[in-house]
């Protein structure tokens, strides 16, 4: 008998067509917020166009402006998603994507701002700010969000100072760690890698949001901030493994998905850098983005740059850290990638049938961590989960390799809660679910335990 594929009842995405929700709020004034900040510094950046390209820049700056202001039109006044006309790589993925998105909607409606998924819809709005900026050489590689990016670095340099600090004083004496310690020591740089999301300037429209005091002595008063901590559950996978003839592979490889720029970047950098100097894992590779994204991601300029700053600070253990950060890279146990799905609006559990090449390079590794709220957004697919749905079966079959996600929430989707857990915090904290204050630490593994 033929075999009856159980079509697993998935629900609908979240969209500005359910009025009121966040994903309304963010499509009706955040993002034209955003919009009018990324017009403001194109025009503030003038003079330099001018000065760098001559009247040519001056005119590149005009069009650009002129372009940002017809996409904050449609966006304003619900018009169709447009095809892409930039000639970039993905375009044609994006092109096509607006015909997968048509086939779910009714007869003669078409893909738009207020009826289409929130996911699609915010994400397609930083691929057009490229196409503005692409569309009208010399300014092409223009980065709209640089200024943000690097500022949130320099605001942050404290917590910076502090976490390098932290970190050298582990190298000193990382041989003479018990277990115990050492498992201490992993679950405290896993949360400061999960609280360092907090720095996302996305979510507060571009508004600084960096951080300001040490974040290793927050620690303890944040832990009840974490809604699910699956931290040992990772961390016994990564011991098991270094067990001769443990139920999963030796862990070699660790990936990171990244997220923000700014200090968000180095907590990753100080986890990366902890798990190789305790022999936890023996490569990193990280995955960042290939165009300017969600306003403070990390593409590989911001990588390269803070891995500059870190090394050059005027701090004796900052400094020490960037010096060994470069070591890494060159050695080539540190290995930086920017894969063009990344920045495309599909769900990951997609990603085997859009990006069989990315997908095949994460089933090389043995654990997986996934940064931030827009990561966690695609690992779920965005939907409208009841709170109680495991983690595992929002997944839909995407797990290339044991994964964990790092995430402060900031949308309205949360998954893998125990019953009546979500619907006690929005008795007592409405706004739980997006103002960035609660979080999770959630893994999921094809090695069942
Ligand atoms: O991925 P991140 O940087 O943690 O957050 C991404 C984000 O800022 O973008 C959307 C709001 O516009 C939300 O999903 C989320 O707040
Ligand atoms: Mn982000």
């Amino acid at each position: 008998m033929a075999s009856q594929v159980v079509q697993q009842a998935v629900p609908d995405s979240l969209s500005a067509k359910y009025k009121g929700t966040f994903a309304y709020l963010t499509i009706r004034d955040r993002l034209p917020t955003i919009l009018t900040k990324v017009i403001d510094t194109i025009h503030r950046n003038k003079n330099k166009f001018f000065e760098e390209h001559g009247e040519e820049g001056v005119e590149a700056e005009k069009r650009a402006i002129s372009l940002l202001s017809k996409l904050r039109n449609e966006l304003q006044t619900d018009k169709p998603v447009l095809p892409l006309s930039d000639g970039l790589l993905d375009m044609e993925q994006w092109n096509q994507y607006v015909e997968r998105q048509q086939a779910l909607l009714d007869g003669d409606e078409a893909p738009s701002w207020f009826k289409s998924p929130w996911l699609y819809m915010e994400c397609y709005m930083y691929r057009r700010i490229q196409e503005s900026v692409k569309l009208n050489p010399p300014i092409c590689d223009f980065d709209v969000f640089e200024e943000g990016k690097t500022h949130s670095f320099f605001e942050s340099q404290q917590a910076i100072m502090a976490i390098c600090t932290y970190l050298q004083g582990l190298h000193k004496n990382m041989e003479d760690l018990s277990e115990e310690q050492l498992l201490e020591q992993f679950l405290k740089l896993v949360q400061v890698s999960l609280w360092g999301n907090k720095c996302d300037l996305s979510i507060s429209a571009g508004q600084d949001n960096s951080q300001k005091s040490s974040p290793i002595d927050s620690l303890e008063t944040l832990k009840h901030m974490i809604l699910v901590d699956d931290s040992r559950l990772v961390w016994s996978m990564l011991m098991n493994s270094r067990a001769a003839g443990g139920p999963v592979k030796p862990v070699a490889r660790v990936d990171i998905v990244l997220d923000n720029a700014g200090f968000e970047l180095v907590t990753d950098l100080v986890l990366a850098d902890f798990l190789l100097a305790s022999k936890l894992a023996s490569e990193i590779h990280f995955h960042g983005k290939c165009i300017p994204w969600f306003v403070s991601d990390t593409t590989r300029k911001d990588f390269e740059w803070t891995m500059r700053q870190v090394q050059s600070a005027n701090h004796k253990w900052m400094s020490k850290c960037g010096f060994q950060w470069q070591g890494y890279m060159k050695q080539g146990t540190w290995v930086y990638h920017d894969h063009p799905f990344w920045t495309l609006p599909h769900e990951f559990c997609d990603m085997s049938k859009d990006a069989p090449d990315l997908y095949a390079k994460l089933q090389k590794s043995d654990l997986i961590f996934f940064k931030g709220d827009l990561n966690y957004r695609k690992l779920t697919g965005d939907r409208r989960w009841d709170y109680t749905v495991s983690f595992d079966k929002v997944l839909r079959g995407f797990q290339p390799a044991p994964l964990c996600s790092l995430r402060t929430l900031k949308a309205d989707v949360q998954v893998g809660l125990r019953p009546g857990q979500g619907e006690k915090l929005a008795a007592t904290d409405p706004d739980w679910m997006t103002s960035g204050k609660y979080a999770v630490i959630q893994f999921s593994s094809p090695y069942k335990e």
